[in-house]
């Protein structure tokens, strides 16, 4: 896919790896829309994420993410930062790849850990060892998201912002 037959671009990647961030610079650069799947959500439900992992547990926030990624693939022209668990589930990696080209923040454990550690926001991080906890997750879901992603760019040199145009520059 290219990105003129590419109707949107979508961030993929594990908590701390900058979607949010380098997404907004990307929507700046291109003037693209910026949406933010985990904001959505805490905007549709009213209430914070970890308010619905408390009442809902993870199940009941997948189910909310799988229905908010369904209905933002379908527009254009958005630059969309998903959530670090927003690969799990089938339909999701399917509606992401084929919808927009998605690119992989990859990151690794120790710059995720750095970038989340003032940030209490973070469910999944809420264990005695957060270390333990990224290095489990990205096990797991490293495949899930090279299989879904169309680019895969790493974030350990440069600011949010250099990225970005860096990524401009490589978009097919
Ligand atoms: N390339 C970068 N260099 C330095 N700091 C960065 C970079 N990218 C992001 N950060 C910082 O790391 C923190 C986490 O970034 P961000 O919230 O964008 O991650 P995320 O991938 O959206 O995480 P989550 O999956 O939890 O939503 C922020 O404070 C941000 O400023
Ligand atoms: O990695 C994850 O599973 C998550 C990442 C965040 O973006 C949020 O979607 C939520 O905290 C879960
Ligand atoms: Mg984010």
């Amino acid at each position: 896919m290219s990105l003129r037959t590419c109707r949107n671009i979508f961030l993929v990647g594990p908590m701390g790896a900058g979607k949010t961030t380098i997404g907004r610079c990307l929507a700046d650069i291109l003037h693209w829309q910026f949406v933010d799947s985990d904001h959505e959500i805490e905007a549709r439900t009213g209430a914070t994420i970890p308010w619905i992992f408390d009442v809902e547990g993870e199940e009941g926030f997948r189910r909310r993410e799988a229905m908010m990624i369904a209905e933002l693939t379908q527009q254009q022209h958005i630059i969309l930062a998903t959530g670090g668990g927003a690969i799990l589930r089938p339909a999701n990696r399917q509606h992401l790849h084929q919808r927009g080209f998605v690119i992989y923040l990859e990151t690794p454990v120790s710059m995720q850990l750095e970038r989340t550690a003032m940030d209490k926001n973070r469910p999944l991080l809420q264990t005695p060892n957060p270390e333990q906890r990224l290095n489990d997750l990205l096990r797991i879901r490293d495949p899930l998201y090279r299989e879904t992603a169309h680019l895969i760019v790493p974030t350990t040199d440069g600011c949010a912002r250099d990225l970005a145009h860096k990524i401009v520059n490589a978009l097919p």
